[in-house]
């Protein structure tokens, strides 16, 4: 049995809290992890699903960690240099693109996923995440702050206002 940290396999379920004063209300959690007021949150009368989250441990620098000491104890630092890194997460999202393959469009949540494909997917997963995240250990970049510099990017070049429900790269924008 694939580990869901406690939530439905697929990551849904009906978010709703009973306030203090009892009355049921629907509640859905934002990106910072803030409850939103139900008014907010209601969209054309339907409530968002709540997301998916993982769980707080290991820490990204936990896994950089682990990750060290498992090459330390090899004695495999003399093959793992960059480029050599860059290639075998290349391979890793192969194998990712692999369970994919021929399949069609996949469902959020995986729902006709068996449980042992599941598991290969968590598998192949953490392999291109922990060369990801070796690669940028020895290229020198502090990955978590990198990642919050370049979300804060992001959120410039795509100002919600302007691109909400719209795919198109910043570039096809003319204003
Ligand atoms: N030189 C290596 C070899 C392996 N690993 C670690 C990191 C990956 O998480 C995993 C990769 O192992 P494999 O190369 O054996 O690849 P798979 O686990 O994907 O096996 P397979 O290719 O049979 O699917 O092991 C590593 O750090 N350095």
């Amino acid at each position: 049995m694939m580990a869901t940290n406690g939530k439905h396999a697929c990551g849904f379920k009906e978010a709703v809290s009973v306030s203090s004063n009892g009355n049921k209300e629907d509640f859905a959690k934002s990106q910072n992890g803030t409850e939103t007021e139900p008014s907010k949150m209601r969209n054309g009368g339907r409530v968002p699903p709540e997301r998916f989250t993982f769980s707080p441990r290991p820490t990204i620098e936990d896994i950089r960690r682990m990750q060290a000491e498992f090459t330390d104890e090899r004695d495999w630092n003399k093959f793992h240099q960059p480029r050599n890194l860059l290639m075998a997460m290349v391979g890793e999202v192969g194998e990712v693109a692999e369970l994919f393959q021929w399949r069609g469009e996949v469902a959020e949540g995986l729902p006709d996923w068996t449980e042992p494909e599941r598991e290969q997917l968590a598998h192949e997963l953490s392999d291109v995440f922990i060369y990801l995240v070796e690669l940028a250990e020895k290229c020198r970049v502090d990955l978590p702050q990198a990642v919050i510099r370049k979300m804060a990017l992001n959120r410039l070049k795509y100002p919600a206002s302007k691109v909400h429900g719209s795919a198109k790269k910043y570039t096809e924008y003319t204003d």
